[in-house]
C-alpha cells in the first residue's frame, strides 16, 4: 500500500489542518478587493533541464537570482520560480488535483517558487508557512497546444524514472491560459513531505492541449531503466483534501 491513503503512517501531516489539493466551490469562494492582480516577470527566466524523478516530469529553472518571478496578488514578496511539472490521469476525465465543484481536468500544471526574500534556500522554505508559491493551471482536452510540443517531443528522453536531459531557452509564460484570474488559498504540497508550506494561486481558465499530446505523458513511466516491472506513470494525482474551515478567495 503506497498510494495517497497510506501517505499518513510515514507522513501525519497528511491528517494535517492545511493540505491540499481541494475542491474549489466557485460561488463560496469570498471576492476579496484587496487581492490584486498576480504578477508574472518571466521574460529572462533559464531553464536548464527536463527530467522523470519517478513521480513526475518536472524543468528545471536556475533560481539564483530573482531573473523568475511571481508577485502580487495573496503574496508580500515576490516568489522565485523553481521548476515546473504536472499531474495527469489514465484517461481524460480525470487528473487534475484541484477540483471544481466536483469537476476534474485532465491535467494540472504546477509552477513551484520560493520566497527567497525570507528564506535562504529552497529546502528551507519548503517548509516554511509562507515559504513557497504554488500557480496551478487546468489543462482540458481539445485541440492541440501550439508551445506543449517542445515538452512533448522531449518526453522520449526521459521516459524511465531518473532520466535527465537538456532543456534550455523553455519559457512557460507559453503556457498561460488568457486571463490570469485566480482562486487562492493556504495549503501544501500534494506529495510526500506533504509540508504545509504553499500559497495557493489556482487560475480560474485552464489551457487546451490534444488526447495526442497528453497521451505522451502516459508513455512516461515511474520505474526505472533497471527495473524488469515497468509501471506507465499516469494517475499521478492526490484526491482533494479536507477544507478544515479555510477560506478560498477569489481574484476580480
Ligand atoms: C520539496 C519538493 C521539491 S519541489 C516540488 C515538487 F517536486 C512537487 F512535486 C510538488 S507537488 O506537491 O507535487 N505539487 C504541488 C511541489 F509542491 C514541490 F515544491
Ligand atoms: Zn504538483
Amino acid at each position: 500500500l503506497t498510494g495517497p491513503s497510506a501517505w499518513h503512517n510515514k507522513y501525519p501531516v497528511a491528517h494535517g489542518s492545511r493540505q491540499s489539493p481541494i475542491d474549489i466551490v466557485p460561488h463560496q469562494a469570498s471576492r476579496d478587493p484587496n487581492l490584486s492582480q498576480i504578477v508574472l516577470n518571466y521574460d529572462r527566466c533559464t531553464s536548464i533541464n527536463i527530467s522523470n524523478n519517478g513521480h513526475s516530469v518536472v524543468v528545471e529553472f536556475d533560481d539564483t537570482d530573482d531573473r523568475s518571478v511571481i508577485q502580487g496578488g495573496p503574496l508580500d514578496n515576490p516568489y522565485r520560480l523553481k521548476q515546473f511539472h504536472f499531474h495527469w490521469g489514465e484517461k481524460g476525465c480525470e487528473g487534475s488535483e484541484h477540483t471544481v465543484s466536483g469537476n476534474s481536468y485532465a491535467s494540472e500544471l504546477h509552477l513551484v517558487h520560493w520566497n527567497a526574500v525570507k528564506y535562504k534556500t529552497f529546502d528551507e522554505a519548503a517548509t516554511a508557512p509562507d515559504g513557497l508559491a504554488v500557480l496551478g493551471i487546468f489543462l482540458d482536452t481539445g485541440d492541440d497546444h501550439r508551445w506543449l510540443h517542445t515538452i512533448t517531443d522531449a518526453l522520449y528522453m526521459v521516459k524511465f524514472k531518473g532520466s535527465i536531459t537538456d532543456f534550455k531557452d523553455f519559457n512557460p509564460k507559453c503556457l498561460l491560459p488568457s486571463s490570469l484570474h485566480y482562486w487562492t488559498y493556504l495549503g501544501s504540497l500534494t506529495t510526500p513531505p506533504l509540508h504545509e508550506s504553499v500559497i495557493w494561486i489556482v487560475l480560474k481558465d485552464p489551457i487546451t492541449v490534444s488526447e495526442k499530446q497528453l497521451g505522451k505523458f502516459r508513455m512516461l513511466l515511474f520505474t526505472g531503466e533497471e527495473e524488469d516491472q515497468r509501471l506507465r506513470m499516469e494517475n499521478n494525482f492526490r484526491p482533494p483534501q479536507p477544507l478544515k474551515g479555510r477560506k478560498v478567495r477569489s481574484s476580480n
